[in-house]
């Protein structure tokens, strides 16, 4: 039995400019989720690609937004055959990726391990190789042009097979052959009922004997059996969305929580949940921000993280789904750095990194926010 408390801090909401500056951590942004929409249309047009549904940038935007905003996960998936098509070429990939870590910089992100699907960007020749340098070289010029600019990020790669496909064995040992040189991990998307993650065992036990790091889409529109089967099957160490573990939670008229044995397993292990909201919105696997399980979730002090999953998509940003939380639950930036040091701690770099980021540049970012209020009246003036 676990009894919920409300938050007990008294500091100010978090402002949005103050969540725009603060150090952010994403875990889980898919890169062909996040195009320009301008940058679509530009690749479109030299590709001679003619099947957009809108070639203004602006309507595009929005189109991507409503096309999105189904209510069904199938659906929502049916908006990337318009991204993987212009993203076919060394050139355009390497700019996706470029522009992609400036707009996650420009963001306020820190560190993000942005994930793709190799698989699907093969159709103009490219190997799964040229794929993977090419997206590595993008990310490394972004990071350039974002130092250039006075922004600190590091970003990594997450290679994805698509559930639906048989090359999740031949992805992880891509991944595996790209370790230590700018990929991190591996993860499998796409339509989730029907496609358990058990079809992909050989993947993750490869990647188990080679000691290497998995995360596993699961939960977002298929419920309990299929976090049961990421995590006690295929050994994920991440839990890609896993939203839906709210329903092996209990909680009772006087407040009192129960914990099923899953739930009870994901929180005892500190198993990290890459929380979508605005995502989850979409997909129908919440209904609101208000209802949406990360409230009771970080009362309950999952290992819970924050992420965008599709910017283009969702319409989002780290800044645009934090500022949702902070209207919503009335989060404070000690609840921010909270699901901040979160994800830094679940990232799959090594350890004395994801220290080092924490220590040396999570913590002291917020505690620059937090300070703010000190300088806002002159002294000798109440605030
Ligand atoms: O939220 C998601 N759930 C399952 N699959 C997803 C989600 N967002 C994106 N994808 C798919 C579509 C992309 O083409 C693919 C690789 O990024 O991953
Ligand atoms: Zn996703």
């Amino acid at each position: 039995m676990t009894t919920l408390s409300p938050n007990p801090s008294e500091a100010p909401l978090a402002s949005e400019t103050q969540i725009r500056r603060a150090p952010k951590v994403l875990l889980h942004d898919h890169l062909d989720g996040g195009l320009r929409p301008a940058t679509i249309v530009e690749l479109a047009a030299a590709q001679g690609y003619e099947r957009l549904p809108e070639t203004d940038p602006e309507r595009l935007r929005e189109w991507f937004r409503e096309a999105a905003d189904s209510g069904s996960l199938v659906r929502y998936l049916e908006t990337f055959t318009h991204t993987c098509a212009v993203m076919q070429s060394r050139e355009a990939l390497a700019r996706v990726a470029a522009e992609c870590v400036e707009d996650l910089a420009a963001d306020g992100v820190v560190y993000a391990e942005v994930r793709y699907a190799p698989e699907q960007h093969l159709e103009g020749g490219l190997s799964l190789e040229e794929v993977v340098e090419a997206v590595n070289e993008g990310f490394r010029e972004g990071e350039r042009r974002a130092a250039a600019e006075g922004r600190r990020i590091r970003v990594g790669a997450l290679l994805t097979a698509m559930r639906h496909a048989a090359r999740a064995l031949e992805i992880a040992e891509l991944a595996n052959r790209y370790r230590d040189l700018g990929v991190v991990g591996f993860d499998i998307a796409g339509a989730e009922a029907g496609f358990p993650p058990t079809r992909h065992l050989d993947a993750f036990e490869f990647l188990k004997r080679e000691n290497n790091h998995f995360t596993i889409h699961a939960g977002e529109a298929f419920g309990l059996p299929s976090i049961w089967q990421a995590l006690q099957w295929c050994g994920a160490d991440r839990l890609g969305h896993g939203v839906r573990i709210i329903d092996d939670i209990q909680v009772a008229e006087d407040g009192s929580v129960k914990l099923g044995r899953l739930a009870a397993y994901v929180r005892d292990k500190r198993i990290p949940l890459e929380l979508c909201p605005t995502s989850n919105l979409q997909t129908g696997a919440a209904a609101s921000y208000a209802e949406h399980p990360i409230g009771l979730l970080r009362r309950l002090r999952f290992r819970a993280t924050v992420n965008t999953d599709n910017r283009l998509m969702s319409a989002t940003s780290m800044t645009g789904e934090f500022t949702h939380l902070v209207r919503t639950f009335r989060y404070t930036l000690d609840d921010l750095q909270w699901f901040t040091v979160n994800a830094m701690k679940s990232a799959f770099i090594p350890f004395d990194e994801r220290l080092a980021m924490i220590n040396d540049v999570i913590k002291p970012g917020y505690a620059a926010l937090r300070s703010e209020w000190l300088f806002s009246h002159p002294v000798g003036v109440p605030s």
